[in-house]
């Protein structure tokens, strides 16, 4: 597993590192939602390069979900970008047809949600549902495909990998459920993998093993994560940047290290007071002493 300064003084160095390309770009994104006719969501801006870990902070209802719903092509009904830019890759999706967005999706920018078992069918092996992604997405034929979701099933560590490519999802347990999920949304290689609130529901030795998975993933294949969270705690320990959000506003952004020891805002102080109770004192002495 990896140690809290294992984790932290890389994220910490690598501040200092001249610039790689970004895989995902947001510039000023403004969230209208027609049907209420306002504006929810502010200008968002953000870079995130391969290998790195940008995360999103904030209440309830401050627009998190939807930026990061804006960055998949999968807004609400009613819900529009009405201005700025989201690259992926270099690519501004607001030039995608919809045929390109399939495309892209699971390939290129993917995600992983809070429920994993609403995104999972539950009358479908979850194997099998693995090796569909990757029969459709990288073109395998039948037996590849299989093989290649064992691989998954046994990468995102599941024990018995063949055993759980043969069960329904009301056979696992929730964190066992989360792994598929991200075996299935890691499955086509994407750069960029929003994990929204992924670990919440998640008790705390689960949720650690899965961060712990993901960060695996950051390290061994140059994957972008994108990491929602309440948890300032699980933020100060995973990400290099974090954007504090409060009612479609980001009242804070900035190197994780700096936001969270020398915070500028109001907002950001009062979340940081908030969490001190919940153990958030123990990841910044830890990453102090580094
Ligand atoms: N499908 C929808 N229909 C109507 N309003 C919505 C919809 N999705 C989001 N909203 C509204 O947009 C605002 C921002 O919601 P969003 O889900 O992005 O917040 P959030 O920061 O992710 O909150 P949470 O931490 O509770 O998930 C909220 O006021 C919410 O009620």
């Amino acid at each position: 597993m990896t140690t809290l300064s294992d984790d932290l003084v890389p994220a910490a160095t690598l501040t200092a590192a001249p610039p790689a390309a970004a895989v995902l770009s947001l510039r000023g994104v403004r969230i209208t939602d027609h049907a209420g006719g306002r504006e929810i969501v502010h200008g968002v801006s953000f870079d995130l390069a391969p290998g790195r870990t940008v995360g999103i902070v904030g209440e309830s209802g401050s627009g998190k979900t939807l930026t990061c719903r804006a960055a998949l092509g999968i807004l609400p009904p009613h819900f529009e970008v009405t201005e700025g830019t989201v690259e992926i890759a270099g690519t501004d999706i607001a030039a995608l047809t919809a045929r390109r967005w399939t495309e892209l999706r699971g390939a290129t920018v993917s995600a992983v949600f809070q429920d994993p078992a609403s995104y999972l069918n539950p009358s479908i092996r979850v194997g099998a549902q693995i090796a569909e992604v990757v029969r459709v997405k990288l073109g395998l034929k039948r037996r590849e495909a299989r093989r290649r979701a064992l691989e998954l099933l046994r990468a995102v560590r599941l024990r018995d990998p063949e055993l759980v490519y043969d069960q329904y999802t009301h056979e696992l347990s929730g964190g066992m459920l989360q792994r598929v999920l991200i075996a299935t949304a890691v499955a086509a290689d994407p750069l960029v993998l929003i994990a929204d609130e992924a670990t919440t529901a998640l008790d705390v030795t689960v949720q650690a093993e899965i961060l712990d998975l993901l960060a695996d993933l950051r390290e061994r294949t140059g994957l972008a994560l994108v990491l929602v969270s309440h948890d300032l705690a699980l933020v100060a320990q995973w990400c290099d940047e974090v954007l504090v959000m409060r009612q479609g506003e980001v009242v804070e952004q900035g190197p994780t290290h700096t936001v969270l020891h020398r915070p500028r805002h109001e907002y950001t102080r009062l979340l940081i007071a908030e969490h001190e109770q919940y153990g958030l004192e123990k990841f910044l002495a830890a990453e102090e002493e580094t």
